[in-house]
């Protein structure tokens, strides 16, 4: 991945009615009615970047799925732009980008294709020159012809990870984003999260990387028996001292 700063191009963020992308009020997530942390209070607003950290099956991916609509609250209360969460909606599809690691491709498509699916599936500006942007930015353009099949692990989350900032988006949603990525990747893509919240853009990830989370995050929320809100300087300290 290549440390850049020209793929924002044809990716400008919708704008929203208001200056709160998502909020949670004691906000209990789990299955069924097992909660599996406390309950989360925040608001994630535009250039801002909310890394969610924890030990191991804290919660932070059903987290991430509650405020997503993707999985229904316990108790408490989530808005994401200004309303109940709803992945149907054409409304959050238009505005959230994600990657959660699901990493379904078309076994058939090539690199380049999916990155021209997503930007014309989702009306990207410039599709093929952001698609170009992407490719080289990700250090894709040599695989730009391969199949799915044919990448390696690491690979496949930089297609992933493209395909999420191939579309506009006014909030990015991203769990675990710095798994199997190389060091310098990951430092790449942690600079590049930068360069997003500067554009106005807000994320929440989950993240285990305290390099990555320093450089990413403007808050933290430690997510476990006691979920609550850390500077980042606390939230690195956490990670790297073990104390989440
Ligand atoms: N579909 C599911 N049904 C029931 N329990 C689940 C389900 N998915 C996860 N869990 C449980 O919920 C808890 C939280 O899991 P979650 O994946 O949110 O943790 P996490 O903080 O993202 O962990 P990790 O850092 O390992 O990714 C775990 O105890 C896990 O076993």
């Amino acid at each position: 991945m290549k440390s850049k700063g020209t793929a924002m191009a044809g990716t400008a963020a919708p704008t929203t009615n208001g200056p709160t992308l998502l909020t949670a009020r004691d906000l209990s997530v789990g299955y069924g009615d097992h909660a599996v942390c406390a309950p989360a209070t925040f608001t994630l607003r535009p250039g801002c970047a909310l890394a969610l950290v924890g030990v191991n099956g804290a919660g932070k991916s059903t987290l991430l799925r509650t405020c997503l609509g993707l999985l229904p609250p316990i108790d408490g209360e989530v808005t994401l732009l200004g309303r109940v969460p709803d992945p149907r909606s054409g409304r959050q599809r238009r505005a959230v980008a994600r990657d959660l690691g699901e990493e379904s491709f078309f076994p058939t498509l090539t690199v380049a294709e999916h990155l021209a699916l997503v930007c014309y599936g989702h009306s990207t500006p410039a599709p093929e020159r952001t698609a170009a942007e992407l490719l080289e930015e990700f250090n894709l353009t040599g695989l730009a012809n391969v199949l799915p099949d044919e990448l390696s692990s690491g690979q496949r989350r930089r297609l992933a990870l493209a395909a999420a900032l191939a579309r506009p988006r006014c909030l990015l949603v991203l769990d675990e984003p710095e798994q199997r990525l190389d060091h310098v990747t990951r430092r790449t893509l942690a600079r590049r999260l930068v360069a997003e919240r500067e554009a106005g853009i807000g994320i929440l990830l989950a993240c285990h990387d305290a390099e990555f989370v320093s450089t990413a995050a403007t808050d933290v929320l430690l997510v476990g028996a006691n979920t609550r809100l850390l500077s980042v300087t606390d939230g690195v300290r956490a990670i790297t001292e073990g104390t989440l």
